[in-house]
């Protein structure tokens, strides 16, 4: 397992304390210089504006006490002597107390007073001595009035500016405290918003470093396993498996390993969607959890295919029962998004050492026998042997050298004449592909085309012979010969890749054929292939060209009456296997009449494959067997054969004149087994 570059965890981790202790900081400094300053400040409001206050409330109970003196005065001449100087004096009286005696009372009036102190003194004292005067002498006692009043006024006005001054010295403060106390909400408010923004700077931090390491955590998750099961994925998978085989060399001991794929998964993925194909995957990986031990792994290597890797056996025998206790866990119905499905699983098996030394050769090596499992039927396990490596060590040799043939173009196409039943003469050729190898010579289809349809090569071959046959076609045209159609087979892949339609204008449009000049042959397995709707719609484009379609093989699959009415085709060809059976097997005798009845019930030519003898000919013929092929009338021929027999005398002219019997010997009397 490579190991993986651990991110630091430390700048992130310094950050945030930093971040921490600036805002712890901040907030210490806000309570702080709050704290000071509402402090401070309740000190100036108690002080500033008490000691001026004072003053001008001083001066005004000074005023008010001279003011009633004064109007005392005012009333005096008015009243009866006695009276009037009683009230006199007691207003002097209390004047003195006031201003004089009762100091105190005056206590904030400072320096302002001292000035005034000798002028309402005087205006006492006049009034004081005005007032003793017996008779009261009012002229005296207007003198004392004047004084007093200048003493009045000299107060007022005293008061008046100490008045102004305080409320002058107490507006000038409160307008400071107001700008103080704005300066301090604004600071607090900064702060707060500092504070709460370095807050939320650290939870978004934390919350960062959360969700990196949350997505680091799942980044290494997925690195080893598979998002869809949550299994060790191949990677986890090869590491265990070399820690494990270490571990067996140490202990001398065994490990087993089982590749499984669970059989016609892709169908079902494609039928009924990708959900339910993942939910099945998901709970085939459960399942095969259930099977094995806690110390044993079970990964998903991609797709439909799962590996299991069984430490601490001493003998093979155990994998075996692991195994089909695997087999028969997975083909248990399995009910998904309310359909009930049911899957079987293959299995091939390697076990260490004997199979393999390092855990690439095991898993090669099971795969090998997986493949075998396969090939064997569904829902079965193989132990791998090592002839599995011979056999599949030549089949890469043959698919290299079938690459190598396409690229030297050693695929030839041989022709098989389709003679006219009823009316003889010649109705078409079928072009069948062969191999001229350079040393192994002439290679029948049935040995490369299996091959060359598992790796896909088959649809670069059947390009060149779509080539080839319209190519020949053209040749023999412009020789004067003129064999009515060439028929051609496709092979299912072809319908996959690229675009089949295209490629058949272009073939007959290159070689400046009609469209009635070819023929495409399809098996059954074509149309009841998964994609038969796209088939379908190929087949249809086919038709729309003007090439006829035939229906290769009919008999061997399980294509229907539906099928035929919804696939453009216009000839069915009984299989070989049931004409080499005429006149042995009922049945198939039976078959062959009735495949012959429906086919023209629906409008379609029949051609029987595969007529040896004049008796299968005789009896297709008599059931009204449009069309024979056959080693009869000529075994599959290079192209200068069919030439010569189309030049040959047989030909010259329209060799339908000669009857039927002629016409097989023609093509069949210098014909050489192909
Ligand atoms: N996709 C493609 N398939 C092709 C191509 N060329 C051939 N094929 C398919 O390969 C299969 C084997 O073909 P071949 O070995 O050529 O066999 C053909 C004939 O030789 C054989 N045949 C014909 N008459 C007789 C007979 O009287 N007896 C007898 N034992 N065999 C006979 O039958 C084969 C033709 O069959 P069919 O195609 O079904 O008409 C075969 O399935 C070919 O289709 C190719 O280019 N592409």
């Amino acid at each position: 397992m490579s190991a993986e570059r651990e991110p630091s965890d430390r700048r992130p981790g310094r950050l945030f304390w930093l971040l921490a202790m600036l805002t712890a900081g901040l907030v210490v400094l806000a309570v702080g210089s709050t704290w000071w300053v509402l402090n401070t400040l309740s000190h100036i409001e108690e002080r500033l504006p008490g000691a001026s206050l004072a003053t001008a409330r001083d001066f005004g109970v000074l005023l008010q006490d001279l003011q009633r003196l004064d109007r005392s005065l005012e009333i005096l001449p008015l009243q009866p002597e006695q009276r009037r100087l009683e009230a006199a004096n007691l207003a002097l009286d209390f004047a003195v107390l006031r201003a004089r005696d009762n100091r105190s009372l005056y206590g904030h009036l400072g320096a302002d007073y001292d000035r005034l102190e000798p002028v309402l003194g005087e205006a006492l004292t006049e009034v004081e001595e005005a007032l003793e005067t017996e008779p009261l002498d009012l002229a005296y006692l207007r003198i004392g009035q004047e004084t007093l009043q200048g003493a009045i006024d000299q107060t007022k006005w005293l008061y008046d500016r100490t008045t102004y001054d305080s409320s002058n010295q107490l507006s000038t403060q409160a307008s400071r405290l107001k700008a103080l106390r704005a300066s301090l909400g604004l600071l607090s408010l900064v702060i707060l918003v500092a504070t709460v923004g370095l807050v939320g700077l650290m939870l978004w931090q934390r919350h960062v470093l959360q969700r990196w390491a949350q997505a680091r955590a799942r980044l290494q998750f997925l690195a080893l396993h598979d998002p869809l099961t949550g299994l060790p994925n191949r990677t986890l998978f090869q590491d265990r498996l070399a820690q494990a085989c270490a571990q067996a060399r140490r202990d001398d001991r065994i490990v087993a390993l089982l590749y499984l794929d669970l059989d016609h998964f892709k169908e079902i993925n494609d039928s009924l969607g990708h959900p339910v194909g993942d939910a099945l995957l998901r709970e085939v990986g459960q399942r095969l959890q259930r099977c094995v031990r806690a110390t044993d792994t079970v990964a998903r290597l991609g797709g439909d295919e799962f590996a299991i890797l069984l430490i601490g056996l001493t003998h093979p025998r155990g994998t075996a029962r692991v195994a089909q206790a695997i087999i028969d866990a997975v083909s248990r119905p399995v009910r998904v998004q309310g359909q009930l499905l049911q899957v079987s699983t293959s299995a091939g098996i390697t076990v260490f050492p004997q199979d393999g030394e390092s855990g690439e050769q095991l898993l090669a090596n099971a795969d090998m026998a997986l493949y075998r499992a396969k090939a064997q039927a569904c829902g079965h396990y193989h132990f791998f042997i090592p002839a599995y490596r011979t056999a599949l060590v030549e089949r890469r040799a043959m698919e290299k050298e079938l690459r190598r043939a396409l690229r030297c173009q050693e695929f030839v196409l041989y022709y098989q004449p389709q003679i006219h039943l009823t009316q003889g003469g010649l109705d078409g050729l079928e072009a069948l592909v062969r191999w001229q190898h350079p040393r192994r010579g002439l290679v029948p289809p049935a040995e490369f085309l299996p091959l060359a349809e598992e790796s896909g090569l088959i649809v670069t071959i059947g390009r060149q012979v779509l080539r080839q046959a319209c190519d020949q076609m053209r040749a023999w045209r412009d020789a004067g010969l003129h064999p009515p159609r060439v028929a051609i087979n496709l092979a299912t892949a072809q319908f996959k890749q690229g675009d089949l339609v295209e490629e058949i204008r272009q073939g007959l449009t290159q070689a400046g054929l009609a469209p009635r000049d070819l023929e495409v042959e399809i098996t059954e397995g074509t149309i009841l292939d998964r994609d038969s709707a796209e088939i379908q719609r190929i087949l249809a484009g086919i038709r729309e060209l003007g090439v006829e379609i035939a229906l290769d093989d009919f008999g061997t699959g399980y294509a229907s009456l539906t099928h035929l009415k919804r696939f453009p085709v216009n000839r069915l060809k009984i299989d070989r296997s049931f004409v080499q059976s005429l006149g042995q097997d009922a049945d198939d005798e039976a078959i062959v009449k009735m495949v012959i009845q429906l086919g023209h019930s629906l409008g379609l030519a029949i051609v029987a494959e595969g007529i040896e003898t004049a008796e299968q000919a005789g009896y297709l013929s008599q059931q009204g067997c449009d069309v024979g092929q056959g080693y009869l009338f000529g075994r599959p021929m290079p192209a200068e054969e069919v030439t010569l027999r189309l030049r040959s005398p047989a030909f010259n002219g329209d060799e339908r004149d000669q009857g039927v019997d002629e016409c097989w010997s023609a093509w069949a009397s210098d014909g050489r087994a192909s």
